[in-house]
């Protein structure tokens, strides 16, 4: 039989590569580790990847797996989700590996100036409703820039139109260089090792048929950032649009809000 929340709480709580940080205790509890992931956690100089919003983490693992010459951090608030990655990589003695449950709206706190290379964005949620919370807004950007190396890469692979779309439309308007665009990855025959890796969410939106989506771009660090103002159609699989009155739902609607309470 499969683990309880409360044990997967209790196995994260004793796991050495799982850092704890959550904005309800993160103004109590020092994090020393800042600036120094690499001389004290990793024990190497070798650069460091972000996965924010990882869920159970198949990018953190599938590429420290790939990439033993690498760093793999696994950013995610919730812990049973990051319980998955975090015990394969554990069982499999993945030392470049490591985990922070924490909001993504503070990630800024953990790393110093620099001490990122990259950033992989999992199908993040698109928040069709406000900006400020999606992970590819300028509102983020700014945030990143604070630990980002000079034009540190940008990873963005989704389902959705809104997010992908939203996303360029951000990436031209702030002229960062774009490295790679697809709008149908495995129809594309462009799939190599690294963007095969197959996350829980990805699986469950190929299931149902639609195209994944991939950007990979730079973001410079100098230069104001500026909002795109186009206006973008919705997704229409999600539950943005569902009337709370008439408690409607479509099928793909309601998987998706069973996802999101996996
Ligand atoms: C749609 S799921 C994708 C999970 C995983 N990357 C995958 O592809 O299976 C989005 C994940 O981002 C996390 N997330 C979203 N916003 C967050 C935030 N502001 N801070 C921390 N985690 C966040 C959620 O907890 C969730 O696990």
């Amino acid at each position: 039989m499969g683990k309880n929340k409360l044990q997967k709480f209790a196995d994260m709580r004793s796991y050495p590569h799982v850092f704890e940080y959550p904005y309800s205790v993160v103004d109590n509890v020092p994090f020393e580790m800042q600036g120094k992931w690499g001389k004290e956690f990793f024990k190497n100089d070798n650069p460091i990847v972000l996965e924010l919003g990882c869920g159970r983490g198949e990018y953190t693992v599938g590429l420290g797996r790939m990439f033993p010459d690498k760093n793999f951090i696994g950013v995610d608030i919730k812990g049973s989700r990051m319980w998955s990655g975090a015990s394969d990589s554990l069982k499999e003695g993945l030392n470049n590996v490591a985990f922070l449950r924490t909001n993504i709206e503070i990630i800024d706190r953990f790393f110093a100036e620099g001490e990122v290379s990259e950033i992989w964005l999992t199908f993040s949620d698109p928040q069709m409703k406000k900006a400020t919370k999606r992970l590819t807004s300028t509102y983020f950007m700014d945030r990143y820039r604070k630990f980002l190396v000079p034009d540190g890469i940008i990873h963005l692979k989704t389902d959705s139109n809104f997010m992908f779309t939203y996303t360029n439309y951000m990436v031209q308007e702030n002229k960062f260089p774009v490295l790679f665009v697809t709008e149908d990855l495995y129809h594309s025959g462009l799939v190599d090792d690294i963007l095969g890796i197959q996350t829980y969410y990805e699986q469950q939106w190929l299931d149902r048929g639609l195209n994944i989506k991939y950007l990979k771009f730079t973001l410079p660090q100098e230069g104001a950032l500026k909002e795109p103002e186009q206006e973008i159609e919705l997704d229409t699989y999600r539950s943005y649009n569902r009337s709370k009155r008439s408690g409607k739902k479509t099928t793909l609607a309601f998987e998706d809000e069973q996802l999101e309470n996996e």
